[in-house]
């Protein structure tokens, strides 16, 4: 990791991990050897697709939970309970609804032991600074959800923390009303009218992260490592139309699907690690066989070739709405991506171009060579005398390392994938996988 030692740390974390137990009692591992320092004067974002761990790490960091090992701590001393320099703004905006604005936002204040009448002085211009004013005496039910997030906002800053940490604060906002708040914490930010030294946001929106952060950390999933660190150096406010801010958009979207080179700062992951695909190091992107075809025809339409942001652009789609299709892509050998650009592959445009019959062919190999989940059920089904396994046999494997839902999923998406193919089926009565014949071929 790149530091500049003259800045002020605010929060460290040293060699943090994190397992939980599941609820039967298998060890999951969620965030592994974590190192990173937030400081005073910049704004950090965490950035990772779903289930890497962000929050978790988030957490960890504001002392809400502690590491299974390692150290994290505020202004050089370890915690042992929350982070005192720490106030948190969740997705969830959390409002107390037997409260009005103004009692919401003393909450904080109450809890600090901070007297009355100060409580009030201060409530009011937190509220007033974060464009609530006329609403002290409203019900959260009264209010938009932006409105809700203001109430958020302004009790975290009412507290005037050293660190403002939020989890996925506009997730649950309309694009517009999350456009407009995100642009007015940016500018309290830049005309030092918040009163925080840094912020901290945790995000799965890449447009998001280059938009706000001056540090942008890219965690791996499985479990999370920072796979990444980059430096955005852009004026704000912000482009999100300028050339330089589609180019970073698109190198960051490259890292988080791990087949980009992360920058000279960056730590990246051994390449050991990346080679030894698993079906819990390389987990199948939630995407269909109809969407991943569609895309390979709009890239085609467009030349074979085309910038990430472009295409995003081009559907009226975010770019991370892109992620679980191009992850497909590239996995299955579609496509490939470099310095943020897609690129069909001779056989992407080969399974574009072919019969139903032929497309189902060429799926059925590239899904049983590259996609390690399909081709761990081909291989063990084909060790079968019989054939056909139940399906608790790979959600027990997989529980190594996905939760009961995320292990579900996975194995959503590998039916589908198979069942497309030809490789396997699957009965849904008896829980059951079931070789197709000729199917080991494809291995
Ligand atoms: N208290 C817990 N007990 C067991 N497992 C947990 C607990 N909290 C989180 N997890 C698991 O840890 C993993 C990481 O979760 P986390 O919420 O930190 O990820 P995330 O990157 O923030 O995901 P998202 O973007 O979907 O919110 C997930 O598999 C989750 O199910």
């Amino acid at each position: 990791m790149t530091e500049s030692s003259e800045r002020v740390t605010i929060v460290e974390a040293d060699g943090v991990t994190k397992t939980f137990t599941t609820p039967d009692g298998r060890a999951l591992p969620v965030l592994d050897d974590i190192g990173l320092r937030l400081h005073e004067g910049e704004i950090v974002a965490l950035l990772g697709k779903s289930g890497s761990g962000k929050s978790t790490l988030l957490r960890c960091l504001a002392g809400l939970i502690s590491p299974s090992s390692g150290t994290v701590s505020y202004r050089g001393r370890p915690l042992t309970a929350a982070n005192p320099g720490v106030a948190m703004v969740f997705q969830s905006f959390a409002l107390l609804p037997w409260l009005t604005v103004q009692q919401n936002v003393e909450l904080s204040l109450q809890a600090r032991g901070v007297e009355e009448a100060e409580r009030r002085e201060r409530a009011l211009r937190a509220i007033d600074l974060i464009g609530l004013d006329g609403f002290e005496g409203a019900y959260p039910k009264e209010l938009s959800g932006g409105m809700r997030q203001r109430v958020g906002f302004a009790r975290a800053l009412v507290v005037e923390p050293d660190s403002l940490f939020m989890d996925e604060p506009f997730s649950a906002l309309d694009v517009l009303t999350a456009e407009n708040l995100r642009n007015e914490l940016v500018g309290l930010w830049e005309g030092h009218a918040a009163p925080v030294k840094s912020i901290l946001i945790v995000t799965h929106n890449i447009e998001e992260a280059v938009l706000l952060a001056d540090r942008i950390l890219v965690l791996s999933s499985n479990p999370g490592r920072i796979r990444a660190e980059l430096t955005v150096e852009l004026p704000r406010p912000r482009d999100r139309r300028t050339p330089q801010f589609e180019a970073l958009v698109d190198t960051v979207y490259g890292i988080l699907t791990g087949r980009e080179e992360a920058p000279s700062a960056a730590v990246a992951e051994p390449a050991a690690a990346r080679s030894a695909a698993t079906p819990v190091s390389t987990p199948l992107p939630p995407a269909s066989v109809g969407g991943l075809a569609g895309l390979l025809e709009i890239l085609l339409s467009m030349g074979g070739e085309e910038g990430l942001a472009e295409i995003a652009d081009e559907l009226n789609f975010e770019v991370d709405d892109l992620l679980p299709l191009v992850d497909a892509a590239v996995l299955l050998g579609f496509a490939t991506v470099s310095a943020g650009r897609l690129a069909i592959t001779p056989e992407g445009r080969e399974f574009s171009a072919a019969d139903i019959l032929t497309s189902k062919q060429l799926f059925a190999r590239h899904a049983a060579r590259r996609a390690p989940l399909v081709r761990a059920i081909v291989q063990s089904l084909a060790a079968k005398d019989s054939q056909k396994l139940r399906e608790d046999f790979f959600v027990d494997l997989l529980r190594r390392g996905y939760d009961s839902i995320d292990a579900g999923r996975q194995l959503e998406t590998a039916i589908a994938w198979g069942r497309y193919g030809e490789l396997y089926d699957y009965d849904a009565d008896d829980t059951e996988f079931a070789l197709e014949p000729g199917a080991e071929a494809y291995l």
